[in-house]
C-alpha cells in the first residue's frame, strides 16, 4: 500500500495550484477584469460563509468534508471485496445515472490508461468498466449483448433507491444474468449502493443477497465521488483509493482558513461569483489533458444542480446560477474558441493543466524541404498542447476574456482527491456567497413526476393528467 501522502515534501511537489492573474484588471483590461479590491470588499460575506460552512459541518450537515476522514473501514471493505473478486469478472458495469454515475467516469479517465478496456496488460486481470449513464435503449441493449454476463458485475447506485433509469437499468440487466446464470448465482452478479436506510433499492438488495455498500445520509448525489459511489468501480479498476481521500483531506486542510488568498477554494468560488454578478454567467471548463475532460462533466452536474435555484433562503424568487459549459483543449481550439475570443464578454473559462502527461511523444523531423510542416520536427506533442493553452490563454486574456488556470504536477489519485474536492468546497461557497441552498434539486422533480404519471406510478395521476392535457402543439411549426 502506497503512503507517500505521509512525505510533507511529496505532498507539497504534488500539491495542484490555481493561478487566478488572469481573472483581474492588470491583465485583462478594465472594462472586463476584476479588481482585488473587489475581493477584499466580500471580506465580510467570506467570513460569513466560512462560519456557515464550518457550523453545518460541525452538525454534520456537509457529508462530503467528512469523507475523506471517517472511510477507513469502508476502504478496507471495498478494497478486500475488489482483490478477492479479482480475476473473477471480466467487466463491471454501473449501473446508475447524473452523480451516481459521472464520479466514476471521470475517476476511470483520469486514472487509469486512455484504452485500459483493451487492454488486457494495463487491467492486470482486473475488469474493464462500462458505465452507461443513460437508458438510450439501443446503446444498453448493445451493451448487454456485447458483454459475457457470466463474467460481468453490476454496482447499482442510487442514492434515493428509486431512480427511474437506474431501477429499469437494473431490471432489464437482473433479467439478463438470471437467463445466462440461473436464478441461484444472480445475487453474485449484483452489488447495490444505496441510502442505508431509505429507497426500494436497499429492500431489493436485502431481499436479493446482494453485497451492499452505502452511501451516507448526508452526502448528496452530485457530491458523492469519494463514497462507495466512486470508490467501489475505482478499486475495482486498480485505482488507489486511499490516496484519493488523502488528496481530498490534503485539500481539505488548505482550505482551512478564511482567508481568500490562501484558499483556493474559496478564491476560485469568490472570482466565479464576482464575475457571474459582473454579467458572466457561463462558466467554461476547458482542461488540456484528456485524461480530465470528464471531470469536466463531473462538474458540469455539481455546479448546475447546486448553484441554479428558484429561490434564495428567504424564499424570495431570484433564479441564479452560472451555467457550465465542458471545452477541451486542444480539440476545441477548432470549435469554441472563435466564440470565446469574440463573442460575448459573457465567459469565465477554467483551464485545467498538467505539468507532466506521464508521455512523451516526439515528432518527427520529416519533409525538410516543406517549412510549413517540418518546423514540427524535433518537438514533442507535450511542448505543442502545452504552448497551445499558453497561446489560447494569452490570446483570450489579450481580448479581454477572463481566465484562470488550475495546474496540477501530474494526473495522480492524490491530485484527483485535491481537485474534486477543491470543486466541492468551492460549490458550498459559492451557494453561500448566492445566499441558496446548495444541496437540493426541487427543479429536476417536475420532470420526473410527470413521467411517473405516464408510466403509471401509484401517487402520480394528477401528472398524467397534466401530461395528457398539455396544450396541443401547432402541427405548422413542426416543419
Ligand atoms: O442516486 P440517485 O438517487 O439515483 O439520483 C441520481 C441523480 O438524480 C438526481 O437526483 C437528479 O435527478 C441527481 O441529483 C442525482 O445525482
Amino acid at each position: 500500500m502506497s503512503k507517500r501522502f505521509q512525505d510533507k515534501n511529496w505532498c507539497q511537489r504534488m500539491r495542484i495550484r490555481l493561478d487566478v492573474n488572469n481573472m483581474f484588471s492588470e491583465m485583462v483590461g478594465e472594462e472586463h477584469g476584476l479588481l482585488r479590491k473587489e475581493v477584499d470588499d466580500l471580506k465580510e460575506e467570506i467570513k460569513k460563509a466560512h462560519e456557515n460552512i464550518h457550523r453545518a459541518k460541525n452538525e454534520g450537515k456537509m457529508g462530503f468534508m467528512e469523507l475523506p476522514f471517517t472511510q477507513k473501514e469502508v476502504v478496507e471493505e471495498i478494497r478486500s471485496l475488489a482483490n478477492e473478486l479479482k480475476g473473477k469478472f471480466d467487466n463491471f458495469v454501473v449501473l446508475g445515472i447524473g452523480g451516481s454515475a459521472l464520479g466514476n467516469i471521470a475517476l476511470q479517465t483520469a486514472l487509469n490508461d486512455p484504452y485500459y478496456n483493451y487492454k488486457s496488460e494495463a487491467r492486470d486481470n482486473r475488469p474493464r468498466l462500462f458505465v452507461p449513464d443513460n437508458v438510450d435503449p439501443a446503446r444498453f441493449k448493445s451493451l448487454l449483448e456485447t458483454l459475457d454476463l457470466k463474467r460481468t458485475i453490476f454496482n447499482v447506485i442510487s442514492k434515493s433507491g428509486s431512480t427511474a433509469e437506474t431501477m429499469s437499468q437494473f431490471l432489464i440487466a437482473r433479467k439478463a444474468v438470471a437467463e445466462e446464470v440461473g436464478e441461484e448465482n444472480v445475487s453474485r452478479h449484483f452489488i447495490a449502493t444505496t441510502s442505508q436506510d431509505s429507497g426500494y433499492l436497499i429492500k431489493i438488495a436485502k431481499r436479493e443477497g446482494f453485497k451492499t455498500f452505502y452511501i451516507p445520509e448526508n452526502v448528496g448525489g452530485r457530491f458523492s465521488v469519494l463514497t462507495p459511489v466512486g470508490l467501489v468501480s475505482a478499486a475495482f479498476c486498480g485505482i488507489d483509493i486511499e490516496e484519493l481521500l488523502a488528496g481530498a483531506a490534503y485539500m481539505d486542510e488548505i482550505c482551512r482558513t478564511e482567508n481568500v488568498w490562501e484558499n483556493p477554494a474559496y478564491l476560485n468560488g469568490v472570482l466565479q461569483y464576482l464575475a457571474y454578478k459582473k454579467g458572466k454567467p457561463l462558466s467554461v471548463m476547458m482542461p488540456y489533458v484528456h485524461a480530465l475532460k470528464d471531470v469536466a462533466d463531473w462538474y458540469r452536474q455539481l455546479w448546475a444542480e447546486s448553484l441554479g435555484k428558484k429561490v434564495d433562503r428567504e424564499g424570495n424568487v431570484v433564479n441564479v446560477g452560472p451555467t457550465p459549459i465542458k471545452a477541451l483543449g486542444a480539440t476545441d481550439q477548432h470549435s469554441q474558441v472563435q466564440l470565446y475570443m469574440e463573442g460575448p464578454y459573457d465567459k469565465v473559462i477554467t483551464f485545467l493543466e498538467v505539468k507532466d502527461y506521464g508521455a512523451e511523444v516526439e515528432i518527427p523531423g520529416s519533409y525538410k524541404d516543406i517549412e510549413g510542416v517540418s518546423y514540427l520536427g524535433g518537438h514533442t506533442l507535450n511542448e505543442l498542447i502545452q504552448t497551445e493553452k499558453r497561446a489560447t490563454e494569452l490570446a483570450l486574456t489579450k481580448n479581454g476574456r477572463l481566465n484562470c488556470t488550475i495546474t496540477l504536477p501530474e494526473v495522480n489519485e492524490f491530485t484527483m482527491g485535491q481537485l474534486l474536492y477543491m470543486f466541492e468546497l468551492q460549490t458550498a461557497l459559492v451557494g453561500e456567497l448566492l445566499n441558496i441552498n446548495a444541496f437540493n434539486q426541487p427543479g429536476v422533480e417536475l420532470g420526473k413526476h410527470y413521467t411517473y404519471g405516464v408510466l403509471g406510478r401509484n401517487g402520480y395521476e394528477d401528472k398524467k393528467e397534466e401530461y395528457f392535457n398539455r396544450p396541443e402543439k401547432n402541427d405548422n411549426l413542426i416543419i
